[in-house]
Parts: structure tokens; C-alpha cells; sequence
């Protein structure tokens, strides 16, 4: 299979890198070279790290040498499934998918690893809407058994076929849903994590205090403020505001203090400072 992931952060690293340990051909593409740099080289420690626990199929260097790194979007030409990993933005994404539309070969599929943005929406201005899906990925995407395969309104069975069996070639354990916003893991998980800053907020308790209480309390593995840093508050504010818009239900508002540490670049984990500091 020739695999096509475009974005090199944190998911379209972590995509790449288990489609190349499954032995698929991989191109990945962003749009700098220090994208570029900056994901091979988180591969090459994840890779590493799984090599030295004995849980990789081959070398890291056989791995890696599977996965050709480009800034060029004609370079996915050949590929039989493209899956798009950039910033959750609607327009962004569609002007992606607008373009991949006329470069990859007719027959090849396109999915995004969107959290929730509108998998139809997508598939319309791809102009291939039945061979058009979501394939949505967990993070960190090494260690996470799900994805989330999401149809479309015109998704083909084939095409949901397909992606099911690169899926499980992958290592990974499919479950399909519809397309709603948020699908089903953010649309529970998202305002869960909503709530907690919101408790940050209104000083219920300090944030390490509610993250041990849902860490001891509810055996969840990372509390929901050191999630939110770790998935990116920039991408949880996007995934509130597809809710809030998507569904109208004022629940789903987002927190204006999630909202005000977007504004102040405070990201998480990624800008080294969120919740905590790193
Ligand atoms: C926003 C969306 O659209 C959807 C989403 O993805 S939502 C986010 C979903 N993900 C989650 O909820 C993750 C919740 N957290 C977890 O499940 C766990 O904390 C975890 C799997 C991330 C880590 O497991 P853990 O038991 O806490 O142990 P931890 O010690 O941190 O890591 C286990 C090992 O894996 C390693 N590891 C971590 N990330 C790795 C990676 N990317 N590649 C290879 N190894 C990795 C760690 O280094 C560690 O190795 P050692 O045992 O040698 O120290
Ligand atoms: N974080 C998470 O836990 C999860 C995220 N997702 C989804 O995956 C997608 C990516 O998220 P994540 O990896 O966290 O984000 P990151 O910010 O880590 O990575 C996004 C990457 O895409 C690049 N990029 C931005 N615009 C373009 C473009 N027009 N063309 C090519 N590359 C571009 C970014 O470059 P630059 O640095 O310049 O912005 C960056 O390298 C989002 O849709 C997100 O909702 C899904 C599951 C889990």
C-alpha cells in the first residue's frame, strides 16, 4: 500500500510511523522542512524506544527508510490513502482537499484525522465524496489501540472497507460511527475536559488537585488538565467550537478560560506551558 499522511506534528508523526511499522510505503508532507526535522525526529525516538522494549517488527532504520519525508503535495500522486493532519480549521482542511482532489489518482482515498470538523463538508469539496472518509487516530498514536472510522453521507462501503482493513493492518482495533460533530470520542470526551477547566476557572480546586481526583478517583490514566495539554488547548477550543456550533446547545460552550489561555499562546505541552509547565 502506498500511504500518504500530510502534516509531520504530533498525530501526522505518530500516523506515519505505525503505517510504516505495518510495512506500508509512506509519503508525509508539511509545509516547511523544520515540520519535517522536527517529526522524523520524534519517530526516531518513538522508534527507538519500541525497538529497545522489543516491541518492533525489524529495525528502526528498515522503518524509518519506508517513510520519504517532502514538502510537495504532487509527491501523493501515486498513493492509494492519504490521510490529512493538519490544524483543526475547516477552511485550511477544505483548500487541502480541494487541491488533493485533482492530485491523487482517481481511485486512491482520501481521509482526514479530523476530532470532529464535518466529514461530509470534506468530502464534498474533495470532488471524490464516496471514496472520502474520517480516520480518526488517538494520541499518542503508537500506544492507542482505536481508530474512530467515521462515513460520510456518501461514503461507498468499499471505501469504508478499505480503511477498516488498513486500520486493523495497522495494528489498530476500527469502530465505525456517523457523522455528527465530534463524532462519539470528543463529542463525550471534549466537554469532560471542558468542565475541568472550568473548574480551574472558578477555583473549585487547583488544577493538580482535580487531576488526582479523576486520576485516583475514576482510574483514568492522565487527568483531564494534563490531557488537555498533552492533546493541545488550541485543538480542544477548535473541537468546543464545532460542538457549540454544530449542535447549538449552549453546554458546549467553551470555557472562557480555555479560550483566554488560547489567546495568550499558552498551548500546552506543545508551546511548553498549559496547565503545567514542561
Ligand atoms: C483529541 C482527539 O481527537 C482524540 C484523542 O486522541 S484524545 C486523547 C486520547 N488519549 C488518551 O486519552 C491518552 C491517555 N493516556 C494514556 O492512555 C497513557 O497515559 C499513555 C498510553 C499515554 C501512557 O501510558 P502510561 O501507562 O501512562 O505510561 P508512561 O510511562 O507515560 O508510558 C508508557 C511507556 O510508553 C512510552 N511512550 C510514550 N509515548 C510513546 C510513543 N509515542 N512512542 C513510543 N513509546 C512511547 C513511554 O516512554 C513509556 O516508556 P517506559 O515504560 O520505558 O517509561
Ligand atoms: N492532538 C490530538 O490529541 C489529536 C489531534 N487530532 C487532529 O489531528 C489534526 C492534527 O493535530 P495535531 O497533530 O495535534 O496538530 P499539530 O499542531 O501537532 O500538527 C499539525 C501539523 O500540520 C501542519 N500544517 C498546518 N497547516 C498545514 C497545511 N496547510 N498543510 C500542511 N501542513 C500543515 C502544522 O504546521 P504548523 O506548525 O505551521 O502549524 C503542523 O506541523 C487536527 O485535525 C486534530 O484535531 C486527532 C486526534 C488527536
Amino acid at each position: 500500500m502506498n500511504f500518504g499522511v500530510i502534516g509531520a506534528g504530533q498525530m501526522g508523526g505518530g500516523i506515519a510511523q505505525v503505517a510504516a511499522q505495518s510495512g506500508f510505503t509512506v509519503v508525509v508532507q508539511d509545509v516547511k522542512q523544520e515540520f519535517l526535522d522536527r517529526g522524523r525526529a520524534v519517530i526516531e525516538k518513538s522508534l527507538a524506544k519500541l525497538h529497545e522494549k522489543g516491541r518492533l517488527m525489524g529495525t528502526p532504520d528498515e522503518v524509518l527508510g519506508r517513510i520519504q519525508f517532502t514538502t510537495e503535495l504532487t509527491d501523493f500522486a501515486d498513493c492509494d490513502l492519504v490521510v490529512e493532519a493538519i490544524v483543526e480549521n475547516e477552511a485550511i482542511k477544505a483548500q487541502l482537499f480541494r487541491q488533493l482532489g485533482e492530485i491523487v489518482k482517481p481511485d486512491g482515498i482520501l481521509a482526514s484525522n479530523t476530532s470532529s470538523i464535518p466529514i461530509t463538508s470534506l468530502a464534498t469539496v474533495s470532488g471524490r465524496p464516496e471514496r472520502f472518509i474520517g480516520m480518526h487516530f488517538m494520541n499518542p498514536v503508537p500506544l492507542m489501540a482505536l481508530v474512530e472510522v467515521i462515513r460520510g453521507y456518501s461514503t461507498s462501503d468499499e471505501t469504508a472497507q478499505k480503511v477498516t482493513e488498513a486500520a486493523r493492518a495497522m495494528g489498530k482495533t476500527p469502530v465505525e460511527c456517523n457523522d455528527f460533530p465530534g463524532f462519539v470520542s470528543n463529542r463525550i470526551l471534549m466537554p469532560m475536559l471542558n468542565e475541568a477547566i472550568q473548574c480551574v476557572m472558578e477555583g473549585v480546586a487547583e488544577p493538580e488537585a482535580i487531576d488526582q481526583i479523576m486520576k485516583l478517583g475514576m482510574n483514568h490514566p492522565m487527568g483531564p488538565l494534563t490531557l488537555a495539554d498533552f492533546i493541545g488547548l488550541d485543538t480542544c477550543l477548535a473541537i468546543m467550537e464545532v460542538l457549540h456550533q454544530g449542535l447549538g446547545d449552549d453546554k458546549y460552550r467553551p470555557s472562557p478560560l480555555l479560550r483566554k489561555m488560547v489567546q495568550a499562546g499558552l498551548l500546552g505541552r506543545k508551546s511548553g506551558r498549559g496547565f503545567y509547565s514542561y
